[in-house]
């Protein structure tokens, strides 16, 4: 496996790293067991997550979304006289980063920073992607190249254009509003056991709902909304199994009960409008909503927006040259971690590839 030697030297290529989605019909049942694989999703929840892409033709919006993204940053880069080519790779579905890292090599390219499409910490969002790495180097590299550096940037949920980003889409959604709605933050739940573990074990774990809570605080005050809520969807585990809650739909009920008639939605946990939000949340919480007799408006998610795009190029711009701060959360080479104790798998421990 590459070192990290070579820490000062520049990079030539930039892979944007992200989840996947299917593309046809015939691609969601593949797709999804490479999401769930020894993952324990009961089936039961498999074959309705089936049925969430089929009522959109078994396309999922997010390989569209992240293609408008990455043509946004190369107009970014260009913009900024920085000359790195954009590369696409996904965890999940084509193009795979496994086929993407070998076209990268092929092309030519040896120090290749990698963004990923989470800004968060944990296992889900930040130390699988650090494996996806690790398995992109394995399966997708002729042979062993020490030359090779796959940098992965570091999680980006603090930094302050992407706070930015998300107040532009909250503030222009609360325009839509005629009394002042109850703003609600949503983000991925996970198991309870997941965000224990989340972040380096000294540092007492829940990095990932920590922070989900300080980036909804952060915009919440930049709008001086002092009341809001943090919540969770999309979960999939066996119902034994507790995952953070409350869920956004039994929230919305609670909601209703206390006479709550106006809500904004917005999906801090997602930086697109990929298949867990135009389902989960404009479709189920948004008929939960209409159940209720709630006026519901779910905000954009960041996507295209210039300030997010901005952060994505600030980001490149610095570590491309070799500098940056390679200690920071979730930054590493080749798929080494920022604390050898960091998020580690509640469960079922993947082997790491020799
Ligand atoms: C924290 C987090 C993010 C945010 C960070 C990031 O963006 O990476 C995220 C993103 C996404 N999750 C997505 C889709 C799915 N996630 C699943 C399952 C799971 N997600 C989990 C967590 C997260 N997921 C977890 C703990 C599971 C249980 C299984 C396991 O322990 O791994 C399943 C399986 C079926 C189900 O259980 O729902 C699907 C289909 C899509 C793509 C949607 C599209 O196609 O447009 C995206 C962007
Ligand atoms: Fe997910």
């Amino acid at each position: 496996m590459a070192d990290t030697a070579g820490n000062g030297a520049a990079f030539d290529a930039l892979l944007f790293l992200s989840f996947g989605g299917p593309e046809r019909p015939e691609d969601v049942r593949p797709f999804l067991e490479n999401v769930t694989r020894g993952r324990g999703v009961p089936p039961e929840r498999l074959d309705d997550v089936v049925q969430h892409y089929l009522h959109f033709g078994g396309v999922s919006p997010i390989n569209r979304l992240n293609l408008a993204m990455i043509d946004a940053v190369r107009a970014e880069l260009t913009a900024r006289g920085v000359d790195l080519p954009v590369y696409f790779g996904n965890r999940n579905w084509h193009p795979m980063v496994a086929d993407t890292t070998r076209r990268i090599y092929d092309d030519g390219h040896r120090r290749v920073l990698v963004f990923p499409t989470s800004a968060w910490g944990g296992y889900s969002g930040c130390r699988q992607y650090h494996e996806d790495i690790t398995t992109a180097l394995t399966d997708g590299l002729p042979a062993d190249d020490p030359s090779f550096v796959m940098r992965k940037l570091p999680q980006y949920c603090a930094e302050p254009k992407f706070i930015e980003a998300l107040v532009r889409a909250l503030r222009s959604a609360l325009s839509e509003f005629t009394r002042t709605p109850r703003v609600v933050f949503t983000a991925h739940s996970i198991p309870e056991s997941a965000d224990r573990n989340a972040g380096p074990a000294a540092d007492g774990g829940r990095l990932y709902s920590l922070q989900v809570k300080a980036a909804s605080a952060a915009v919440a005050q930049a709008l001086g909304i002092d009341e809001f809520d943090v919540v969770w969807q999309s979960r999939s585990g066996p119902p034994q199994v507790p995952w953070l809650e409350p869920d956004i739909c039994d929230h919305l009920r609670s909601l209703g009960e206390r006479g709550v008639t106006d809500v904004a939605v917005m999906p801090i946990g997602f930086v697109s409008d990929h298949l867990e939000v135009i389902w989960d949340l404009d479709s189920e919480a948004r008929d939960v909503a209409a159940d209720l007799g709630m006026n519901y408006v779910r905000v954009p998610t960041v996507g295209t927006d210039t300030v997010f795009i901005s952060l994505i190029a600030d980001l490149v711009e610095r570590y491309a040259g070799g500098g940056g701060d390679v200690s920071a959360m979730g930054c590493g080479d080749n798929g080494t971690l920022c604390r050898p104790d960091c998020c580690v798998p509640a469960r079922r421990p993947r082997p790491t590839p020799a």
